[in-house]
């Protein structure tokens, strides 16, 4: 197997990202999951629930997720917490010829309004189901986020509905477009309703973080309860094959 992936977990509060961080998520995404794939926390939440993670767990790596571009159509954004990643959506802008222009300028207003000195990283997301989203292709959206400096990309479904990752993008096309994707220096990551079934075929992808939400709650509900016991599961299916 390539490189074991690492396992990065979203969460919508405080209390989530504890339980998710001692069952074994290396990384603790911030997100509101009835809110869509991308849906962000209230800031002042997110401001909250970061300062209690980095208390219990100093090491953790954090992302937050920051809605779609058309969420921040004339709406100002507010005060965000210092977090390693942020991930802004492209949904609906498949037929906008600027959206690169207007992904940039929300995510530079958005970065503008994270505390401290320095800039967050950006996260740039292909939907894989894009003619759902109406979101721009995955090459093109790899091909922008390596032109305006994100650190990496994420493969994922906007819908969350019955489509999977693998239901849209082959294994074969995965693999290809992650080494395509490392080679430019950038981390890929890979998420879209991943059960315990999918994480054979998805390390053996070479992805570098592998994020789930359903997999991480009660009987699958990415809208529920998360749960610690679904979580361990998770991670032990994932230790299983590097240990093989
Ligand atoms: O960033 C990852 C997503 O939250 C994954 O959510 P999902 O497993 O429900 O598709």
């Amino acid at each position: 197997m390539p490189h074991p992936p690492r396992l990065l977990v979203s969460v919508r509060n405080a209390e989530e990202a504890g339980i998710a961080a001692a069952a074994g998520a290396d990384l603790i995404d911030f997100k509101e999951p009835l809110q869509g794939s991308l849906g962000m926390v209230e800031p002042a939440t997110l401001r909250e629930s970061v300062a209690c993670l980095r208390q219990q767990f100093p090491e953790c790596v954090i992302s937050a997720a920051c809605g779609e571009v058309l969420d921040w159509d004339g709406i100002a954004a507010g005060v965000l917490p210092a977090v390693q990643y942020l991930k802004l959506g492209l949904a609906g802008l498949a037929s906008h010829s600027d959206w690169k222009v207007r992904w940039t300028k929300v995510r530079r207003t958005l970065s503008a309004g994270v505390e401290g000195s320095e800039s967050p990283s950006w996260i740039a997301v292909a939907y894989v189901d894009n003619e759902l989203a109406q979101s721009p292709p995955v090459e093109e959206v790899i091909a922008a986020a390596f032109e305006t400096g994100c650190v990496g990309m994420l493969f994922d479904t906007c819908s969350k509905g019955e489509g999977r990752l693998l239901d849209y993008l082959s294994e074969e096309r995965l693999i290809s477009l992650t080494a395509e994707i490392q080679q430019l220096g950038l981390l890929v990551a890979a998420a879209g309703r991943l059960s315990i079934d999918d994480v054979s075929r998805v390390c053996q992808t070479g992805v570098d973080i592998i994020a789930i939400r359903s997999a991480a709650c009660l009987d699958g509900d990415r809208g529920g309860s998360i749960s610690s016991e679904a979580i361990e599961r998770f991670r032990t299916a994932m230790e299983c094959l590097v240990e093989r």
